[in-house]
C-alpha cells in the first residue's frame, strides 16, 4: 500500500505507542465480546482447577488485538509470559531451548505460529499433549533420542493465516478464537479509551469520524487518532471534528478508510472497464502496482466493504462503488474483456 497510515501490521512508532495502550484486562478489551466469554471461562475453570489454562489459538487479521489477548491471558491468570515467533524458530532445537526454560504455568506466546520450521511443528505437538520433548542425540545408527520432562504450560498461538497450519496442530489447541473486524461503535470505544490514556481531549463526533475511517480495526484507529493529535498540535487547534477532516485529507483517507490506492482500483474498474469484470493482471497494470499487492492488501477491503466483488471472470464494481465514486451505476457488469484470473 503506498499509504502507510492504513496499513494494518505494525510500523514507525506504533510499537512504543501501543504498549502504553494495551488493555490489560478482558473487562477493558473493548469488542468480541463472543471471544472474551469464551475467554473467561476457559481461564476461570482453570483457576478452579488449579492447573494451566488449555492452549490457545488467536486467529483473524492484523492489528484485531491477538497480541493484547496473549497479555491478557497471563496477566488475568497472573502467571509469566514468554514471547516468540513463527519465524525465530527456524529448527528444532530453537523450540528445545524455549520449552526447556519455562516455568510451571508459563504462557508461551508464538506470534505467526505458521511460520515456523516443520521440524519444529513436530516437537511441538508432543510438547503440547504431554508436556515433553524428545531431543535427539547423535546422528545416523547411533542417534537415540532422550526424553525430556517440561513444565506445564499454556500455549497461545496468534495467526493471520489459519488456514495454513496442519491440522495435527490445529487439534491440539483447546480453543481457538476467531477474532472479527470491529464495528464502529466499537472503535469508538478503542478510541475514547487511548484518548484518555495519552491526554487528548476530543469529541465524540471526531472519534465517530476516526473510526468510520480505520477499516474495522484498532491499530489503524489508533493510528490515525495519532495522526490528529499531530495536527491539532501543529495547527494550535482542537482536535475537533473539522482537524480531523483535515488531518486525514492530508493523509488521503476518506470517509470510509479508503486511500489512494484503493481508489485508483476502484476508478480503474469503474471508468477504464466500465465496471467489470476485469482480471487481476490487467488492473494492476492499468494503476501501476504490482498485482500481489492489489490482491493481498487493496481487494481484501473493497471485498469486505461490499465495493468490489470477485467472479471467475475478473473483479466487478458494485453498485456501492459507482456511488462512492459519485457515479450512477450502470445495469449489471459489463462483457469482460480479458480472462487472466
Ligand atoms: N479490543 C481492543 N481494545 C482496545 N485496544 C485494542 C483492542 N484490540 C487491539 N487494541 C489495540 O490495537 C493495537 C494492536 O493490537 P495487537 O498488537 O494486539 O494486534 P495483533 O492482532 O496482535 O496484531 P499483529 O497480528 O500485527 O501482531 C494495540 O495498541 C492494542 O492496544
Amino acid at each position: 500500500m503506498t499509504d502507510d497510515v492504513l496499513q494494518p501490521e505494525a510500523a514507525g512508532d506504533d510499537l512504543a505507542f501501543e504498549g502504553a495502550l494495551r488493555p490489560a484486562s478482558l473487562a477493558e478489551f473493548v469488542g468480541q465480546q463472543k471471544v472474551r466469554g469464551q475467554l473467561e471461562l476457559l481461564l476461570n475453570a482453570a483457576t478452579l482447577q488449579n492447573r494451566a489454562p488449555d492452549h490457545i489459538l488467536l486467529a483473524g487479521p492484523p492489528g484485531l488485538g491477538k497480541t493484547t489477548l496473549a497479555m491478557i491471558v497471563a496477566h488475568e491468570g497472573n502467571r509469566p509470559l514468554r514471547m516468540t515467533s513463527g519465524p525465530a524458530i527456524q529448527h528444532a532445537g530453537d523450540l528445545a531451548a524455549v520449552l526447556s526454560s519455562l516455568v510451571p504455568g508459563e504462557v508461551l506466546f508464538i506470534d505467526e505460529i505458521h511460520r515456523m520450521a516443520r521440524s519444529a511443528e513436530e516437537m511441538l505437538y508432543l510438547a503440547m499433549e504431554d508436556f515433553r520433548v524428545d531431543i535427539m542425540v547423535g546422528k545416523g545408527a547411533g542417534a537415540t533420542s532422550i526424553p525430556l520432562e517440561l513444565a506445564p504450560f499454556t500455549l497461545v498461538g496468534a495467526t493471520t493465516r489459519a488456514g495454513l497450519l496442519p491440522n495435527p496442530l490445529r487439534d491440539r489447541f483447546g480453543f481457538t478464537a476467531h477474532l472479527e473486524f470491529y464495528e464502529t461503535d466499537e472503535l469508538h470505544r478503542v478510541l475514547e479509551r487511548a484518548a484518555a490514556l495519552i491526554g487528548l481531549a476530543i469529541g465524540s463526533d471526531a472519534l465517530t469520524e476516526i473510526a468510520g475511517r480505520s477499516r474495522g480495526t484498532p491499530r489503524i484507529a489508533n493510528r490515525l487518532l495519532r495522526r490528529v493529535r499531530d495536527y491539532a498540535l501543529v495547527h494550535g487547534g482542537a482536535a475537533d471534528h473539522s482537524a480531523v477532516r483535515a488531518a486525514l485529507e492530508l493523509y488521503d483517507v476518506d470517509e470510509h478508510g479508503l486511500d489512494r490506492l484503493d481508489r485508483a482500483v476502484l476508478s480503474a474498474i469503474v471508468e477504464r472497464f466500465g465496471g467489470g469484470p476485469v482480471g487481476l493482471s490487467t488492473l494492476a497494470v492499468t494503476v501501476g502496482e504490482e498485482a500481489e499487492t492489489i490482491e493481498a492488501v487493496v481487494e481484501p477491503f473493497l471485498v469486505r466493504t461490499g465495493l468490489v466483488t470477485r467472479s471467475p471472470r475478473g473483479r466487478i464494481a458494485t453498485a456501492r462503488a459507482w456511488t462512492h465514486l459519485g457515479l450512477s451505476p450502470q445495469a449489471g457488469p459489463q462483457p469482460g474483456l480479458i480472462d487472466d484470473l
